[in-house]
Order: C-alpha cells, then sequence, then structure tokens
C-alpha cells in the first residue's frame, strides 16, 4: 500500500555489486537522522542483503491486519523495513524462484505492505533490466513522486551498464534524479587522502552526456564497509566523511523535492 507514502525514490544500478545496497541503506538511515519517515523495500532478489546490513537478520515479518507489518529498526518506528530476506532462512539461501514467481511476490511486496505515513520509500532494486525490474516499474510508474538514482562505479564497463539503464528509464517514464559514483578512490582511513585506483569522474561525465544531475562521489571507505552489519549511519557515526557528507547533501536535495513537490 503506498498511498500514504509521499514520495518513493528507486535505487538503480547496471550491474550488481557496485554498492547499491549500501547507498539504499545509507540513504535511509540518513533519511532517519534528518527527521523524515522512512521506509526501505528491498525486492532485489537475487541478494537480499538489507536486513544483514541493518543488523536484523533475525527478524521476522508477520502478517498484521492491514497487511504485512514492516520491521522497525527503531522504538519510534522512524525507519521500517521490508525484504524479501527475511522469508529465508539464512542470507545464502539463493532465492531459485522463476520469473512469474518473482514478479508475483515483488507485486505482493509493493501493495501488501502496510507503510504507516511515510515521507520516504527508498526500493533496493535488483542490478540490470530483468523482468523483476519491469514489474516494480510498473507497479510505480502511476505513483506521482516517483524519482530514480543510479548507482555506478567509475570503470567503463559498469558506465557501459548504467547507459543501458538510463535508457531503460527513459523508456519506463520514470524520473531520474540523477548519478551517484560509487567506490570512487580509495580514502585513506587515517589521514583521508583519496587515491583513484581506478579511473575517476566517469559517472560525472555520463550525468554530463546524459544531462543528468551528478549526485557526488563516494570513495572506498573501510570505516563505512564496516558499518554494514550494524545498522549505523555514516552521517552519525563519521560525520566528518566524504560519505557523510556526499549523503547529507543528496537529503537536501530531496527534501527539496518532496517541499517543491517535484
Ligand atoms: N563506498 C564503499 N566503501 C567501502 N565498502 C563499500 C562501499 N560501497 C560498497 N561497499 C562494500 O562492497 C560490497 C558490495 O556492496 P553492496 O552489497 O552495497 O553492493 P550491491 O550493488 O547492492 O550488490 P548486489 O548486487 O550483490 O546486491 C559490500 O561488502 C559493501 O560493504
Ligand atoms: S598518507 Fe598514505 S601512507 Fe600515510 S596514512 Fe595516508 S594513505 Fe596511508
Amino acid at each position: 500500500m503506498l498511498e500514504n507514502v509521499k514520495s518513493v525514490i528507486l535505487v538503480l544500478s547496471g550491474k550488481g555489486g557496485v554498492g547499491k545496497s549500501t547507498v539504499s541503506t545509507q540513504l535511509a538511515l540518513t533519511l532517519k537522522e534528518r527527521g523524515f519517515k522512512v521506509g526501505l523495500l528491498d525486492v532485489d532478489l537475487c541478494g537480499p542483503s538489507v536486513p544483514y546490513i541493518l543488523n536484523l537478520e533475525n527478524e521476522n515479518i508477520h502478517q498484521g491486519t492491514d497487511g504485512w507489518v514492516p520491521v522497525y529498526l527503531d522504538k519510534e518506528q522512524r525507519l521500517g523495513v521490508m525484504s524479501i530476506g527475511f522469508l529465508l532462512k539464512t542470507r545464502n539461501d539463493a532465492v531459485v524462484w522463476r520469473g512469474p514467481k518473482k514478479t508475483a511476490m515483488i507485486k505482493q511486496f509493493l501493495e501488501d505492505v502496510y507503510w504507516q505515513d511515510l515521507d520516504f520509500l527508498v526500493i533496493d532494486t535488483p542490478p540490470g533490466t530483468s523482468d523483476e525490474h519491469i514489474t516494480v516499474m510498473e507497479n510505480l510508474r502511476q505513483i506521482p513522486q516517483c524519482s530514480a538514482i543510479i548507482v555506478t562505479t567509475p570503470q567503463e564497463v559498469a558506465i557501459e551498464d548504467v547507459r543501458k539503464e538510463i535508457t531503460f528509464c527513459r523508456k519506463t517514464g520514470i524520473p531520474i534524479l540523477g548519478i551517484i559514483e560509487n567506490m570512487s578512490g580509495y580514502q585513506c582511513p587515517t589521514c583521508n587522502e583519496c587515491t583513484n585506483i581506478f579511473s575517476s569522474g566517469g559517472g560525472k561525465s555520463l550525468a554530463e552526456i546524459s544531462k543528468l544531475q551528478f549526485l557526488g562521489c563516494l570513495p572506498i571507505d573501510v570505516r563505512v564497509g564496516k558499518l554494514a552489519g550494524q545498522g549505523l549511519a555514516a552521517v552519525k557515526e563519521l560525520p566528518d566523511s566524504t560519505t557523510s557528507k556526499v549523503f547529507n547533501d543528496l537529503v537536501t536535495v530531496l527534501a527539496e523535492s518532496i517541499q517543491n513537490g517535484s
């Protein structure tokens, strides 16, 4: 049930492993820290890692009178989480369902979860442009306030996949809020020096070419990697980090967008 949701943010990536779940969870945590009511929906059926990242692996979802009740990270219920991972016995249980069963499950997740009034619903989607993607997109097309953030890494191959993702979004009519470049250089935890291990700037130039907003570069930061499994927000634990700045700036953009109703 999405009637009580003001704004839906899809987090997309052209391929797996680029940090989509890290971005989805840190975005949801930053929104919560900034005082918004947030839902995080993990429909990445290939690798539902959100319960692990938020340290909610032993939690269960249950059916309430109004629908499935999300798992709340905090007593105040400011961040509710729903993931296919809650239905699996262990994180390593691969979801081997075939297409129709997967799409039915995603549809159910979009329609039958009882979200209380939310400012933002962040959706961690499966990588690529698969059937699951199309189901998510088709169901979200009708929501007036739905937009996408695309996550990429600086390398050429990832960028090529992102081009396909942009074309896909444009075809489905979902507005793209912008591009984030993750794993953009290695940030030394001791001196904060950032070293570009591979190339850099690919995400930014792709944003320019595609006439999209560039939402920032997130470096590889081992401290951010270590937050996974603990459910902690980089903006709170590492307030002086580049990661914290990028997420705070992104939330400022999102806050303005719901204020303006755009
Ligand atoms: N900026 C970063 N700094 C340090 N580690 C990172 C960063 N981004 C991601 N990671 C680490 O890289 C790994 C992959 O990240 P994540 O699970 O977020 O990617 P994904 O794109 O969601 O992958 P999948 O497609 O498998 O779901 C994780 O171990 C995560 O902790
Ligand atoms: S300056 Fe270089 S060697 Fe020194 S702590 Fe930073 S990255 Fe490590």
